[in-house]
C-alpha cells in the first residue's frame, strides 16, 4: 500500500499550514510526523486520512500499482485521535460489533479477543460514557489497530494512557502493525520511537 503526496498544501482561511509537500509513504514502514504544538501535524494526518481536503496539490493511494479512488480509500484506513468520538451510549461489546460491521477485524480475531487484548474485559458491558479517559483511549486504539486495514493513522496515540497503557500500545504496534503503513503524529518520542522514518512538518512551511 502506498500514499503519494504531490505539491500538497492546506490552508485555513488565509493561513497556510503547510505547502509543497512531496512525500511517498509505503508499507511496511512506520512514519513519525513531528513538530511543535499548532504546527499542522493533525491537519496533515487528517488530510491524508481523507477527513480534510487539501487546498492545493493532491494525494494518490495505490495498492500493488493499482490506483485506489480517493473516495474508496477510507476502506483501507483506520484512524485514532483524541478528537474522534466513540459512541458513548454503547457498551464496549456493542460498540466493537457496530464498528466491525463497517470495518472488519483483523483476520481470525473476535470482538472478545480485542477486548482482552486492550485489557478491558472487566468493563466490556459498561457504557463507554462511564469509562475513564485512559480507558476510552484504549478503545480508540483497539478500534484502529484491530480494524483490518493496511493503513493505520495515529494522532497522539498515548493521550491519557498511563505507563501500563503505553506499554500496551507498543506491544500492539509490535504484534499487529509490522506489515502495515503506520503514521504517528506526535511531539513525544515515547509515542513514535519505533518509527523508521521521521518527518518534520516545519520543513513544509
Ligand atoms: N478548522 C480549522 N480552522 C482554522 N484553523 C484551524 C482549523 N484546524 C486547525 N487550525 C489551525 O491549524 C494550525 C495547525 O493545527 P494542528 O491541530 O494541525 O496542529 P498540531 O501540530 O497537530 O498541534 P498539536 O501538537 O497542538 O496537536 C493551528 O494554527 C490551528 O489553529
Amino acid at each position: 500500500m502506498k500514499i503519494k503526496l504531490s505539491n500538497a498544501g492546506k490552508r485555513f482561511n488565509r493561513e497556510w499550514i503547510f505547502r509543497k509537500v512531496n512525500l511517498e509513504f509505503s508499507a511496511p514502514i512506520a512514519y513519525a510526523i513531528t513538530g511543535p504544538n499548532g504546527s499542522g501535524k493533525s491537519t496533515l494526518l487528517q488530510s491524508i486520512g481523507g477527513m480534510l481536503q487539501f487546498s492545493e496539490g493532491g494525494i494518490g493511494y495505490s495498492n500493488n500499482s493499482t490506483t485506489i479512488a480517493s473516495e474508496q480509500a477510507f476502506n483501507s484506513i483506520s484512524f485514532c485521535a483524541p478528537y474522534l468520538d466513540v459512541v458513548e451510549e454503547m457498551t464496549l461489546v456493542e460498540f466493537l460489533h457496530f464498528h466491525k460491521a463497517f470495518k472488519p477485524l483483523l483476520n481470525g480475531l473476535s470482538v472478545n479477543d480485542v477486548i482482552e487484548a486492550i485489557h478491558l474485559q472487566h468493563a466490556a458491558h459498561k457504557q463507554i460514557r462511564n469509562y475513564s479517559s485512559g480507558m476510552k483511549q484504549r478503545v480508540k486504539l483497539g478500534q484502529a489497530i484491530f480494524s483490518n486495514t493496511p493503513i493505520v493513522l495515529l494522532d497522539e496515540p498515548c493521550s491519557n494512557l498511563d505507563i501500563a497503557g503505553i506499554e500496551l500500545y507498543h506491544s500492539l504496534i509490535e504484534r499487529y502493525c509490522q506489515e502495515r503503513l503506520v503514521m504517528v503524529c506526535s511531539n513525544d518520542e515515547v509515542e513514535y520511537r519505533f518509527c523508521q522514518e521521521r518527518i518534520s512538518i516545519l520543513d513544509f512551511k
